[in-house]
């Protein structure tokens, strides 16, 4: 009964699932909308096409695609050099000490101390007033994974959330305007920050840098992002690379309160 050996489930075999699926879902996380994929379906087509000579035993060809195959490993770490760059650095910022349940016990693991949670409607009336004055802004909220990679490239900053500094930080005259904000918990650490540019092809074209830039930092991290328009006064609600929808600003509240708790 040797075909029944499939029955013989561990709770291994399922771990093995799901760490598989998991694994997927961040390579197919990286590589979404980039020509990465070309590339591997580029691949997958010439180790079907190997194994099709192979079974044909087509010796001469099979051995010369599989000759090209057997330094594929190199080809592939070349090739995907970028992605890898990013998958890494995915999983080595994972900021443990952020994590809200965990970190509340392992606070002691963040230099900067207890973090106090972001006040979020204090946020969501800046975001509000600013829409209104059609005042650019970016704000990017710090989740597990941390920013300090991008942080570096703006201005460093330490100041509690509130209307004021953050209407004062996009208002169009000041000289910390451009670029973004970076919040982590109820504080404002760094202004003026270069995001990566998302990659996405399928961006619609109204939307430019600003919303490109919220887009990439979000699909590259588990951060959030808050998009004003300086065009349309409109507020964009960004996660996983993704326009959220919301009705009105009362559900968006209750959309950031769910993603931050
Ligand atoms: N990589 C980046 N990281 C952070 N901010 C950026 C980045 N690129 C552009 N920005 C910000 O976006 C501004 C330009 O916005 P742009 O008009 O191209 O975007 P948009 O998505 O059309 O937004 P809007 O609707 O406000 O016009 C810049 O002045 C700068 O402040």
């Amino acid at each position: 009964m040797d075909f029944l050996n499939f029955l013989d489930f561990k709770i291994t075999d399922l771990l093995d699932i799901l760490l598989v699926a998991i694994l997927l879902y961040y390579i197919y996380k990286l590589v979404r909308g980039t020509a990465a994929v070309n590339i591997f379906l580029g691949i997958v087509f010439v180790w079907a096409f190997w194994k099709f000579t192979q079974l044909l035993g087509m010796k001469m060809i099979s051995s010369v695609v599989g000759g090209f195959m057997q330094v594929g490993l190199i080809a592939l770490i070349v090739v995907f050099q970028q992605e890898i760059r990013k998958f890494l650095l995915m999983i080595g910022s994972t900021n443990l000490a952020n994590k809200r349940s965990f970190g509340k016990r392992f606070s002691f693991l963040k230099q900067e101390g207890i973090i106090p949670d972001l006040k979020i409607g204090v946020v969501l009336e800046a975001c509000e007033k600013m829409a209104k004055n059609r005042t650019g802004a970016i704000l990017v909220i710090e989740r597990n994974n941390s920013l300090d990679f991008v942080r570096s490239s703006g201005d460093k900053m330490n100041a509690e959330v509130n209307l004021p500094i953050i209407e004062s930080i996009f208002f169009k005259n000041s000289p910390l305007h451009d670029g973004a904000a970076i919040l982590r918990g109820n504080r404002i650490i760094a202004t003026r920050v270069i995001l990566p540019l998302s990659q996405e092809r399928n961006i619609p074209l109204r939307f430019g840098l600003r919303h490109r830039a919220a887009i990439g930092i979000t699909e590259k991290t588990d951060a959030l992002a808050l998009v004003i328009s300086e065009e349309t006064g409109n507020i964009s609600y960004i996660k996983n690379g993704e326009f959220i929808m919301y009705k009105d600003i009362k559900e968006l509240e209750s959309l950031l309160k769910k993603d931050l708790q």
